[in-house]
Order: C-alpha cells, then structure tokens, then sequence
C-alpha cells in the first residue's frame, strides 16, 4: 500500500534483479528513501504500475517518476501556538491523513532480444557464451525460473541486451510446466531468437509448439523478427538433423553450439542486422528506440 507523498521512480538500467551468479532471483531490490517532504520508491525500469489489473503507468525510461498519492495538510506543531502570553505552548494541533492506493508493481524485463525455447534447450548456455551473464546451467528442465539479461558488447560499442526466460512446454497456456505468464518478459523485445535442442528427436516439432504458445498469450508475438538458433551442434545426432531443419522452415537458421563456443560469432553478427534493422524501422517511425 502507497500512502502519504510518496513517488514510484524508475531507477537508470537496473534490471539485474536477479543476481547473475547463482541465477537465482536476487529478491526485489526495490529501495524506498525520502526527498524532503516527498517519498519514493525506487523500481526498475520496465516496472508497469497497475491498479486493480489496470495499467496505470509503465516506467520505461530511467529517472521516469509517476506520483502515486498526495500526502494529507500538515498539521500546526508547537511553534504556531508561541505567545507573549504562552512561551512554551504544549498544543499542537495533527495534520490530516494521507491518500492511500493499493498499486501492483509489476516487472517487464526490458532487452532487445528474447531467447525462446523448450526447457534443456540451451537457452542459458548460449546467453553465457554470447554476453557477460551467468545464468545457472543444468541438464534438468526448467534450470532457470526468472528472467535474466545478458549485454552482448560490439566493436563500436554499441550493446545490445538478451533475455533469457523460463523454458516453454508444449500445453504452458493451460499452465503446464511455468505457465506462460512469464511472457511478458519478452513482450517489450523487439526480435527473438527461438533456441532449438537439434539433438532433440524432432526439433522442428518444438517450433510449431513455441509459436502456438507465443499466440496463445499475446496474438502476433511469434511474428516479430527473429531468427533460429539451431544449437548443440557439437552432438553428432544434431548434425543429421540440421538439413532437414532448414527445408521445414523459412526463417535463417543460425547452427551453433553453445557448450564449445563453434558458430557463436555468427549468431553474434545476425543479433546485430536484427539490432540495426530493428534501429532503422523504429527510427524510420519516429520512435526513440530502446538504448542501453
Ligand atoms: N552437448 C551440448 N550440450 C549443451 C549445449 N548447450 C547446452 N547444453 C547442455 O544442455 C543442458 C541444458 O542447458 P541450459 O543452458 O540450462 O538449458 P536451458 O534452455 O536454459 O534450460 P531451462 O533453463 O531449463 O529452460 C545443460 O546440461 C547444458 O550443458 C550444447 O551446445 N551442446
Ligand atoms: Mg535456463
């Protein structure tokens, strides 16, 4: 509950809410301090502010501020009651209550790119060997539970920023595996990368199964720009398929192993024409796209 002058403020590029190292999340490291008369609260930005299920504001950019309630009069303290006559007055007189609003804050991770893919796919393998995150990696599905975001650093020193997310199921509309609801961290990326365990007996199936998946929680996600990420590569029953993978579909298919490193540069430069091409269309719309 917000009570008395107090702010929501975002925070500049605070996402790691999640701590890299053990990929475990980190705990809301919202921070709540005070500015003179007024009070605020500290959120990442990405943070949709929500009042009942209804999106009052979304704190999309750094040092965005959304006055959440006003405080009540203030009251007149001892010194208003000083007199000749009375010199030190024991009358104060309370101010008046405060507003109060119960607000929902909720956190959309903000990156560039989305890595979608079937628990055990490799997702947090590849954003370890493209970008300086550390996601937890295991050989047992759904390693990862929160969202975590990777900086992929260029020459130019332009970066461009990756989630990772929870891994998808076949069925995780109807709340199979983790749901689905952890979507919306991808919601706001302007491409994806679908990552597809080529070891997996049929990996173009996985992809039918992402895409229906991805309509079901938002209709025309699965449309955004993105590009295949054919990985483990490295595994010999992973090569056989890799052919047949680029007749089922139109989209490039980038083949890459994440546990040797093999091909990453590739996927590297493709993360980069999706980048500028995603600079060029926003800024064409006369949209400020998102900077890191
Ligand atoms: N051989 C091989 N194994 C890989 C490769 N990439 C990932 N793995 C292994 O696959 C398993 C799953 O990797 P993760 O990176 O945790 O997969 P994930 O997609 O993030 O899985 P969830 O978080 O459960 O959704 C781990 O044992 C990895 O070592 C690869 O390129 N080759
Ligand atoms: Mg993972």
């Amino acid at each position: 509950m917000l009570s008395a002058n107090r702010f929501v403020k975002s925070l500049a590029q605070v996402i790691p809410v999640y701590k890299a190292e053990d990929g475990q999340s980190g705990g809301n490291k919202n921070c709540y301090g005070r500015n003179g008369n007024t009070s605020y609260i500290s959120v990442p930005v990405g943070t949709v502010v929500k009042e009942q299920g209804t999106t009052i504001t979304d704190l999309t950019e750094h040092g965005q501020e959304y006055l959440a309630v006003f405080g009540g009069a203030g009251g007149k303290g001892n010194r208003f009651f000083l007199s000749n006559e009375n010199r030190a007055p024991m009358m104060a007189t309370p101010g008046m209550a405060g507003q109060e609003r119960v607000l929902q804050l909720e956190l959309r991770t903000m990156a560039h790119a989305g890595l979608v893919g079937f628990p055990n796919a490799g997702k947090s393998s590849l954003l370890r060997a493209i970008s300086n995150a550390r996601p937890a990696v295991a050989s047992y599905p759904f390693t990862t539970l929160n969202p975590h975001v990777g900086i992929v650093e260029y020459r130019d020193h332009e970066q461009v920023a990756v989630a990772d997310i929870p891994g998808i199921i076949r069925g995780a509309h109807l709340n199979r595996g983790l749901g689905i609801s952890f979507l919306r961290h991808i919601e706001r990326c302007r491409f994806l990368l679908f990552v597809l365990d080529l070891s997996a007996p049929e990996p173009w199936t996985q992809l039918q199964h992402l895409f229906y998946e991805l309509e079901q929680y938002e209709p025309g996600l699965s449309q955004r720009p993105q590009a295949i990420v054919a990985n483990k590569m490295d595994l010999p029953e992973a090569r056989e398929k890799l052919e047949t993978l680029k007749s089922q579909v139109t989209q490039q298919v980038i083949p890459v192993s994440a546990l040797t490193g093999q091909n990453t540069e590739e996927l590297i430069l493709h993360l980069r024409e999706l980048y500028d091409g995603y600079l060029q269309g926003d800024g064409s719309r006369g949209v400020e796209p998102i900077r890191w």
